[in-house]
């Protein structure tokens, strides 16, 4: 019989289902090195937030097939490791977006009016009506920042309490914020006019510090900001600062930086600010909702049967996977590649399959490349079961064509995105079996292999321009690993794509495109 283990308190209905097909042990509050010594005997591990499920674990779970995560927020599990291993990691995309979305309607409340503290008063014996006089929040503008799950409810909420809505999702189409009663704006105006903020985004190398020092200079003094999505994407010590000064009027956090929350100078600070121990999920009916649609992947997985909502590995049948395998992962690596070259928002994108790929049983490669694309907006949140549905909700027309006659590979796959920042194509095959290959980007040819860190640039061919870029990436000690030109004609506009060491320093894309003859310049992070 498999064996599971639970690692975080995870409700009855979940640990009821896992024993129809394994034995389970609940063993919650292990620190990381008694669970790397026990992890080897199990099949699958189940846990919530409190478990960091490090690489480490991961190699001692030498019988590991499933890592279920009882909640949408896979960041406290090192995905990576696990595929390297071959482990699913399946997650509750929607289990508590409810419970999450009213814990910051909560927030917004009990900041306006605050509960707390005037609670607090009122079991110390006192009777102090004139210290919590508060605001309303009929009239007032609400900025939400990450039009998803949780934010699309909070903002249907808060417009039946009489609110304005803005909306700040650089992912989502005007069509869906208007549906939800949203204006959709830019970042900057969403700070300067909102009265409350509140943020609804995933925690990325881009939301890290969105809310920072100059953020908060540009907002209201009456401003409330709210975090119930991840900690770290407001910066604590400037936020603690800003409400110090009075420079805004106060926030309500249930996320920190570090969890649980140590010596915080944001502990010192008055009715000006909530703290809640990370319990946005925390309902008996959310708790039984990702412990159901958890265990029962777990349960599906350890009988041989695919999951659902596998963030790692797709949920087909084994016979189409392993025949796809390569392919999906070159549609996934094409779908990131020219989500970030368009930018902004991608309102359609247009599949080619060419050559062997010209058949129906290519339609996975189709949504392989929907899942990429979307990477950069929903990270983990996307997988093979969703990707297709998220790209409606967010207006993105999916254009499917076939071309058997193409003859260059054996097999090759062509994605161009048009969105709000213009219309960019990348074109990719397998050599050999399974080696990717990028062969062609904006219609100039190239031949190179993917890699984790790239840089694109649309620039004349010309004399000099490649030392100049290369003196200029040594200057931001930005070591290159391979380089080449595509181009159609001599002296004519061409490609360059670069593989880099490392991530690029932030603004050295202005730089580069002030070198002459570089019309533009693209990071890129696969
Ligand atoms: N406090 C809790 O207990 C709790 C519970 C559940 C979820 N969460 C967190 O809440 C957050 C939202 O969850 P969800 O289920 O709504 O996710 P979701 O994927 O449905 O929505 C996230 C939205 O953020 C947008 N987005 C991505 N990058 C952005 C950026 N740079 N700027 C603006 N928008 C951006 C995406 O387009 C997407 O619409 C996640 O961080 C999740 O981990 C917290
Ligand atoms: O497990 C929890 O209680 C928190 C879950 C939440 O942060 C999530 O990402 O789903």
């Amino acid at each position: 019989m498999s064996k599971v283990i639970v690692c975080d308190p995870i409700d009855q209905a979940g640990i009821d289902i896992l024993t129809q097909v394994a034995s389970v042990d609940v063993k919650t509050g292990l620190q990381p090195g008694e669970l790397i010594e026990i992890i080897g005997e199990y099949d699958a591990l189940m846990i919530r937030s409190g478990t960091r499920v490090t690489q480490e674990i991961i190699e001692a779970g030498t019988q590991l097939k499933i890592i279920g995560r009882a909640g949408v927020g896979v960041d406290n599990v090192d995905v990576p490791a696990a595929t390297r291993r071959g482990i699913v990691v399946v997650n509750s995309p929607e289990g508590n977006t409810i419970a999450a979305a009213e814990h910051a309607l909560a927030m917004i409340l009990s900041l306006s009016r605050h509960i707390p503290d005037a609670n607090a008063s009122v079991k110390r014996g006192e009777w102090d009506r004139k210290t919590f006089v508060g605001a309303e929040v009929y009239k007032k503008t609400l900025g939400v920042v990450g039009l998803g799950k949780i934010g699309s409810h909070v903002a249907t909420v808060a417009k039946a309490m009489g609110m304005k809505l803005l909306a700040y999702d650089p992912f989502i189409s005007t069509e869906r914020a208007e549906q939800l009663g949203c204006q959709l704006v830019d970042m900057d105006l969403l700070i300067q006019q909102a009265d409350y903020i509140t943020l609804h985004i995933p925690k990325t190398p881009e939301t890290t510090h969105l809310i920072n020092a100059t953020t908060l200079a540009k907002m209201k003094p009456t401003a409330r900001i709210i975090n119930c999505a991840r900690g770290g994407i407001i910066d604590e010590s400037a936020l603690a600062a800003a409400i110090k000064e009075g420079r805004i009027k106060g926030a309500a956090l249930d996320v920190f930086e570090s969890e649980p929350l140590g010596e915080s100078e944001l502990r010192s600070l008055g009715k000006e600010i909530i703290l809640t121990p990370h319990l946005g999920a925390s309902t008996t009916e959310a708790q039984v909702n990702v412990a159901i649609d958890v265990a029962e992947q777990i349960r599906d997985v350890l009988l041989g049967l695919p999951a659902r909502s596998a963030v790692n590995i797709p949920g087909l049948g084994p016979d189409v996977l392993e025949e796809l395998k390569p392919y999906m992962q070159l549609a996934e690596t094409l779908g990131k590649l020219v989500g970030q070259l368009a930018g902004g928002r991608v309102e359609s994108l247009n599949v080619r399959l060419q050559g062997e790929l010209a058949t129906n049983k290519s339609q996975p490669l189709v949504v392989a490349s929907l899942k990429g694309l979307l990477y950069q907006a929903l990270r983990e949140r996307v997988n093979y079961v969703n990707a297709s549905i998220e790209a409606k909700e967010r207006g993105i027309r999916v254009i499917e064509t076939r071309d058997a006659s193409a003859r260059d590979y054996a097999g090759s796959l062509r994605l161009e995105a048009t969105g709000t920042l213009g219309t960019h194509s990348v074109t990719g095959a397998l050599l050999g079996e399974k080696e990717i290959h990028l062969t062609d980007v904006d219609g100039f040819p190239i031949n190179v292999p993917p890699s984790k860190y790239m840089l694109f640039t649309l620039h004349r061919d010309m004399p000099g321009i490649i030392g100049k870029l290369g003196s200029l990436l040594g200057s931001f000690n930005v070591n290159i690993a391979s380089m080449q030109v595509g181009r159609k004609i001599v002296r004519g506009d061409a490609v360059m794509a670069l593989s880099i060491d490392d991530p690029l320093p932030e603004g050295i894309v202005t730089e580069i495109i002030k070198v002459p003859g570089i019309r533009d310049a693209y990071t890129v992070t696969l």
